[in-house]
């Protein structure tokens, strides 16, 4: 049986959850998460017409051929602060001082900086040294939004500036998903755990670490990083002991073909649903994704950089999806700096650095090796070298799918409650 695509797998694995019900959260507790509706601005910004400068408030007309050598001199009748309202309307003669952010008095249709004027020792009249035109200096009602007007479409990030708008508007709280509670299982007999002594022939445990990091990065709360034997009773103990904690179950190691590789037989025998089981993708190949009870289980290989690839395919969406979005990463095409040689059957994603060139962008691609990851601590994104084709020249051009910047946008499907 051919290998599942790529695209169908992701397709596939995204079955396997559903967007969690969303839920009021005070304004700082959902930064980082996507917002569950749409937001429309209950209040125009700013909310009236107001100073942009300290100054004063003038009738624009009156400035008209006023400079330092010819000011013209105003009655001042007013301060406003910030805050405060008006005590009465502009006369003609007559300028309010202002400060920045104060309402403009009725009559005023522009503000004059106060570098460019003088007040009168006794306060009673000022000097502008310029000439305004109408509207100088004032900062219009709903300028920046109108009442009623869109906002923030479902699925936008929630990240500081959509915080500081919702917050201007006058919000406490915003409706957004919660973070998908996570756990983490290395399997593995020849790992030993950071700060151990370790032989030569044994392999520090790294993977815990790495998908745990992984899953934040994506949102999710990372509950439980355990560790299990490759053996059959142990690991269905540790199964069926941390999925019923967790939305998202994510196993690195034994997902393949070997003696000790249990972790799907085990998860079959326990009743799990596979969506994807083996994936034409490298590296990642023997990535799986099951359900079991309501919990949505990532089988990622052992290998690090396997299951680096595999996390970001799979496990990455579907982390997504519980809170209530889809990814867009964007792509640019570039030429190979190398030629490559690979299965024609499956997608390569391989870790690659971007350099404009003369002949536009240029892919610098890292060494490929599926238990490599130190390529990936400073990378643009992945060159994706399709299937159908096995060889690829140097000067090819390739996409590449920039981890920068991703769109998010709500999962249509996305209902009000989890199933
Ligand atoms: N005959 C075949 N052999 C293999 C196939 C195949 O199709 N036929 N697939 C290969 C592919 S592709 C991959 S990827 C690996 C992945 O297999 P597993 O998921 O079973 O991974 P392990 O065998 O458990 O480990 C692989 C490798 O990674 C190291 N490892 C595992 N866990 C960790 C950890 N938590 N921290 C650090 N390093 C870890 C492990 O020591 C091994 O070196 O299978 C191929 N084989
Ligand atoms: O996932 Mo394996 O990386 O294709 O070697």
């Amino acid at each position: 049986m051919p290998l599942t695509s790529l695209s169908a797998a992701r397709q596939a694995a995204l079955e396997a959850i559903a967007p969690a019900a969303p839920e009021p959260v005070p304004l700082l507790d959902a930064h980082g998460r996507f917002l569950a509706t749409d937001v429309r601005a209950s209040r125009s910004l700013p909310g009236c017409d107001n100073s942009a400068m300290d100054g004063w408030a003038v009738r624009a007309e009156e400035t008209r051929g006023a400079n330092r050598d010819s000011p013209t001199r105003l009655r001042v009748i007013d301060t406003i602060y910030a805050g405060a309202l008006p005590a009465r309307a502009l006369q003609p003669g007559e300028a309010a001082r202002i400060f920045t952010g104060a309402p403009i008095p009725s009559g005023a249709d522009a503000v004059v900086r106060q570098e460019a004027a003088r007040a009168s020792d006794d306060g009673l009249t000022v000097d502008l040294f310029i000439t305004v035109p109408p509207g100088h200096d004032i900062r219009r009602t709903g300028e920046e939004v109108r009442a009623g007007a869109p906002l923030f479409r479902e699925g936008q990030c929630v990240n500081a500036s959509v915080l500081g708008v919702l917050a201007s508007q006058g919000e406490t709280t915003v409706r957004v998903r919660p973070a998908p509670r996570v756990a983490v299982l290395a399997t593995g007999d020849e790992l030993v755990r950071p700060g151990e002594p370790a032989l030569a022939h044994q392999v520090y445990e790294s993977n815990l670490v790495l998908v745990a990091a992984l899953a934040r990065e994506a949102g999710a709360h990372v509950l439980h990083m355990s560790r299990a034997r490759d053996d059959e009773d142990a690991l269905r103990e540790a199964l069926t002991e941390l999925a019923p904690r967790v939305d998202v179950l994510i196993t690195t190691g034994g997902a393949s073909v070997g003696d000790k590789d249990h972790v799907k037989r085990v998860l079959t025998a326990l009743g799990a649903r596979f969506f994807v089981d083996g994936v034409a993708l490298k590296p990642g190949k023997p990535v799986a994704v099951a359900r079991l009870g309501d919990t949505a289980i990532v089988v990622l290989p052992g290998n690090p950089g396997a299951a680096t690839v595999a996390f970001d395919q799979l496990a990455r969406p579907l982390l997504l999806k519980h809170q209530g979005v889809l990814e867009t990463r964007r792509r640019v095409r570039a030429r190979l700096s190398e030629p490559r040689h690979k299965q024609a059957g499956l997608t390569y994603l391989i870790t690659a650095t971007l350099e404009h060139g003369d002949e536009g962008l240029r892919a610098w691609l890292r060494p490929q090796g599926a238990g490599q990851i130190l390529q990936n601590v400073q990378a643009d994104g992945w060159a994706v070298l399709p299937p159908g084709r096995a060889d690829f020249n140097e000067n090819d051009l390739v996409e590449v799918e920039l981890f920068d910047r991703p769109h998010h946008h709500a999962a249509d499907s996305a209902p009000d409650t989890a199933p």
